[in-house]
């Protein structure tokens, strides 16, 4: 169980003034951002903007060259390294999903559930009924009860997505780091994901990082635009893409 994150300020992340450089180039600029406790934020911004980045920054993949990461008030994440920050309650899912596509459905939840122990309790092992109702849950929230027998190899693609963020959820982060959850999904599917999303706030938090304008105008209250790895501009949809500054970073492509 992660443990507790001070967010009596609302607030859940944290970041000031980040610059990353690789070779002398500056992915992120001085880059500040917030994101608030319970908060769905969609972050968009043209390739190279510094997206990727800025993820691996707030996982402790990459330790930037200067400024301050903080989860909650008090959490200093550049202390930290990648398992210790995924331990703190950080998930993050990748655009590719990678479930065991030789167990099932239901046995890449367990073995998720499972994973959330230590090594001695995960070595002695037994399904609890707690874990068995946790599991359970976990299906209806991902909407894959219909199919926890089949294996995870058989599934279509937006259900491997959703899996995979089921066994993210098993770890029960407080926040979520998801990338470009819908590229490759069917409307229906994109649809499905977009109810998804939405139904896992304000438990937790949610960061998705989405090129298709029209996903994320379907989930996003605030969106934050990245650009030379700074933040362009922050707001909703409307005002975002209303925005001379972002029209012209996106000339050509489909904001
Ligand atoms: N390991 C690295 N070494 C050198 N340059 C890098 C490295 N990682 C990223 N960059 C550069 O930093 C800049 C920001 O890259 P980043 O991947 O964060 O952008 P992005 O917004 O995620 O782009 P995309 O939408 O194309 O995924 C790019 O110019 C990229 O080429």
């Amino acid at each position: 169980m992660p443990e507790a994150i001070d967010t009596r300020h609302g607030v859940i992340l944290y970041l000031e003034d980040v610059s990353v450089s690789f070779s002398g180039y500056k992915a992120l600029n001085g880059l500040s951002l917030a994101v608030d406790r319970g908060e769905l934020r969609c972050l968009i911004g043209p390739n190279g903007a510094g997206k990727t980045t800025l993820m691996d920054v707030i996982t402790g993949k990459t330790k930037p060259d200067k400024g301050s990461v903080y989860l909650g008030q008090d959490i200093n994440l550049l202390d930290s390294d990648e398992a210790t920050i995924a331990r703190l309650g950080i998930g993050r899912k990748f655009q590719k999903p990678s479930v065991f596509p030789q167990q099932t459905v239901r046995e890449n939840l367990a073995l998720a559930v499972r994973g959330n122990r230590s090594p001695w309790d995960a070595l002695r092992y037994r399904q609890s009924s707690e874990d068995a109702d946790r599991i359970a849950s976990l299906l209806l929230t991902v909407a894959l009860d219909a199919v926890a027998h089949k294996l995870a190899g058989g599934l279509s693609h937006g259900q491997k997505q959703w899996l995979e963020i089921g066994m993210l959820l098993a770890q029960e982060p407080s926040l979520l780091l998801i990338d470009e959850p819908v590229a490759g999904m069917t409307q229906h599917e994109t649809e499905r994901t977009s109810e998804l999303l939405q139904s896992l706030v304000p438990e937790r938090s949610v960061v998705v990082v989405e090129h298709d304008m029209a996903f994320v105008r379907s989930i996003a209250r605030k969106v934050t635009v990245l650009h030379e790895g700074t933040v362009l501009i922050e707001g909703s949809i409307d005002e975002v893409q209303s925005d001379p500054s972002v029209r012209e970073v996106y000339l050509g492509e489909a904001c």
